[in-house]
């Protein structure tokens, strides 16, 4: 079983051939509401996977609220630990789709109140699960607290940086697995990622895009090719890979295999629209590795 404690929002997606200029109205070509949150993201890809996944977050008391629970219940995910804030709204994303390139406002909301009391809540839960999945869409102190809360209990943490400003280095000692992309990775450690991959072996695991993953395991350098395939929409791809290696964690898979496994759902999920349209079922993750 595993806990994912994080950030669930609505995305408010606007696709645009003319970019308004500030006071200008502007007529864009499509809208759609699509549900989206790392955290609400990355348990729906175990989910889909087949695991046993349960979700602690927030969101406000309003019909987008009401609709991400239903979309995550939907998903088989359990939400007894996804609170409804009364003082704030549902978090959001609003995503305008220009030239090909996004420019996005997240306005955090309901998420801003994921706070110690609510993992203390569902504290017998993270202590019950095999391996508890975070991100950083959620404020800094109660990631501290359930790194705190976890490290105590001896379970294993799944640590998806990102946004990687909220970052915090000291943390590493609570953490089992890191998993930024290239960029995060800079970010956070401010050295080459060959030197910060072999401070961390078997834990710092690097994302390369279509390029696939890579880690240190301790003698070398370890390179997971990514699957080639044909892209219609990346967004996602970190979520689909976060999840999906969680999940062949904590069904036995060796680091190698679980990192190919989480590889080759993540090129499954870029071939949908969206974050969780794309994100695919075991058997379609077994049959792409079979060949
Ligand atoms: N074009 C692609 N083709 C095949 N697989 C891809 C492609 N892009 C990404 N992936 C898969 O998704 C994983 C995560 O991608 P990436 O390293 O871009 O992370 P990310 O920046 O967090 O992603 P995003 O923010 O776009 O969701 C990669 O390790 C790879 O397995
Ligand atoms: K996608």
């Amino acid at each position: 079983m595993i806990t994912v404690i994080g950030s669930i929002n609505m995305d408010l997606v606007v696709d645009t051939t003319i970019f308004p200029k500030q006071g200008e109205t502007v007529l864009g070509n499509r809208f759609e509401t699509v549900p989206g949150g790392k955290g609400a993201n990355q348990a729906v890809a175990a989910a889909r996977l087949g695991g046993e996944i349960h979700m602690v977050g927030a969101v406000g008391q309003d019909g987008f609220g009401e609709e991400l629970t239903a979309n995550l219940s939907t998903e088989g995910i359990h939400t007894r630990f996804v609170a409804t804030a009364q003082e704030t709204a549902t978090g959001i994303a609003n995503i305008l789709l220009y030239e090909n390139d996004n420019r996005i406002i997240v306005v955090p909301g309901a998420n801003g109140l994921v706070t110690e009391a609510e993992i203390d809540e569902a504290r017998e839960l993270i202590e019950r699960s095999e391996l508890v999945i975070m991100q950083l869409e959620i404020p800094q102190e109660t990631v501290d607290y359930a790194l705190r809360v976890c490290k105590e209990a001896g379970i294993p943490v799944l640590l998806n940086p990102a946004p990687a400003k909220n970052f915090k280095e000291e943390w590493m000692n609570n953490i089992a697995y890191l998993t930024p992309n290239e960029t995060e990775c800079e970010e956070i450690f401010h050295s080459e990622i060959e030197e910060a991959l072999e401070k961390y072996p078997n834990r710092l695991i690097v994302t390369l895009g279509a390029a696939g993953a890579r880690y240190y395991n301790g003698k070398e350098h370890v390179f997971i090719e990514g699957f080639k395939t044909k892209v219609v929409d990346t967004t996602g791809a970190g979520d689909t890979f976060n999840g999906a290696l969680a999940y062949a964690i904590t069904s036995g898979q060796p680091l190698k295999e679980a990192v190919r496994f989480a590889n080759i759902a993540a090129s499954l999920s870029v071939e949908k629209f969206g974050a969780q349209g794309g994100m695919p079922t075991l058997q379609m993750v077994e049959a792409r590795l079979k060949g």
